[in-house]
């Protein structure tokens, strides 16, 4: 990618996950993964609290005065000493192979209070001003359980508009031409010959992959959008839980398009990070409930890899996602991220199956 704007922030947050996934993957290649559940019954792992801490890290070292909006906090750590402990042996423990790179992360954390602290430095708000980096250590922890699809995202705002997204998914393909197969969400071994990809962008620079295990030291190629001009030719892609994501609507909407192939189930923001490359062309992620509200971490990165690559992403309204709003989406429901060319046929069958369902309402139709 081109030395210019934020490559310095996408340089390290491209190290910074990279360096991450490998203490996700030695986790997920191991039975006792210390699983919590949190207060709204959500998972989390060793492997969660790990990533957030050597990624934070990286951050605070880097860009000391900027606001971290993260997923995980250290309060169950604080209450568990054995799980802090174990968090803490895999910390310590995780670093890059290339020296160079792995002393831009800076000199580490002290000790085990160091990387609570570190921890907590996610709690900022975000919102519409200064610099704000949004982080999921692992998106779709449901997925890094079952040894399925999960993702590592990090992503750059400024004034509430995306600047720099990275995804790492350890259990995608590395080969961008690999087809998006039924196959992908489902049981993985962790990591492995073939697998890993790290995708990135920066706002007006396009979207690039390199494998994640060799990072830096690997060329990168740039990705882009599925070509399709026909929509019946898409596959589509969709969350595998059912509580995410209407899988119903999905079903109608792909059918009102004369879609005919079954939808490809994974976890997590690989999906983004699948039709970014052209492994299918369409992700679907309609509410199943009133209440739930998206949380900023959940899309950041995927939406500027994708609308880099060629795409276009928009809740059901047609509106484009409003990171600014502090740590959760406020102001947009149902995501519906296509290549350019499609989607506005897309958000159309959308409105009309959802238009057609008595308890919902599609505010105004918006022209992008
Ligand atoms: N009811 C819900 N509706 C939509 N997304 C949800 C819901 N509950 C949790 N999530 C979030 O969806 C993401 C996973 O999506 P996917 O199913 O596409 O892999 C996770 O970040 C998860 O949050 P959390 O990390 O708190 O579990
Ligand atoms: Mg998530
Ligand atoms: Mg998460
Ligand atoms: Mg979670």
């Amino acid at each position: 990618m081109a030395s210019s704007d934020y490559a310095h922030e996408l340089h390290i947050a491209q190290l910074a996950v990279q360096r991450a996934a490998i203490l996700t993957q030695r986790v997920q290649a191991t039975t006792s993964k210390g699983t919590l559940s949190k207060s709204d019954h959500s998972p989390v792992t060793i492997g969660d609290f790990g990533a957030q801490a050597l990624i934070i890290a990286a951050l605070r070292h880097n860009f000391h005065s900027d606001q971290i909006v993260a997923e995980e906090e250290a309060d169950d750590l604080r209450n568990n000493e054995s799980l802090r402990e174990k968090v803490w042996s895999y910390v310590k423990e995780t670093k890059l192979d290339d020296r160079e790179s792995e002393e831009k992360l800076g000199s580490g954390l002290k000790d085990v209070d160091d990387m609570l602290n570190v921890i907590d430095l996610g709690k900022s708000k975000g919102g519409r001003s200064g610099r704000v980096w949004t982080l999921d250590p692992i998106d779709g922890t449901k997925g890094f359980l079952r040894m399925g699809q999960y993702a590592l995202a990090l992503a750059l705002m400024v004034d509430g508009d995306v600047k720099v997204g990275v995804l790492g998914c350890p259990n995608l393909p590395v080969d961008d031409t690999a087809p998006l197969d039924a196959d992908i969400g489902k049981d993985q071994t962790s990591g492995g010959e073939g697998k890993g990809v790290l995708e990135a962008a920066v706002l007006g620079q396009g979207a690039f992959s390199r494998p994640l295990t060799t990072g830096a030291l690997a060329k990168e190629r740039k990705i882009s959008m599925s070509k399709v001009e026909k929509v019946t030719d898409a596959t589509f892609c969709e969350s595998v839980e059912a509580a995410h994501s209407n899988h119903g609507d999905q079903a109608d909407i792909a059918k009102a398009l004369g879609i005919t192939r079954e939808s490809v189930r994974m976890d997590s923001q690989a999906k983004y990070a699948s039709i970014a490359r052209g492994a299918g062309e369409i992700y679907l992620r309609l509410p199943v409930s009133k209440t739930y509200v998206e949380k900023i971490w959940d899309h950041a990165a995927g939406d500027l890899i994708v609308r880099e690559a060629g795409g276009m992403v928009t809740d059901v309204n047609g509106k484009r996602i409003d990171f600014g709003t502090g740590r959760t989406l406020t102001e947009n429901k149902g995501f519906v991220a296509a290549p350019s060319q499609l989607h506005a046929t897309i958000l159309s069958a959308v409105q009309k199956v959802l238009g057609a369902k008595s308890d919902w309402e599609i505010v105004e139709k918006q022209t992008l």
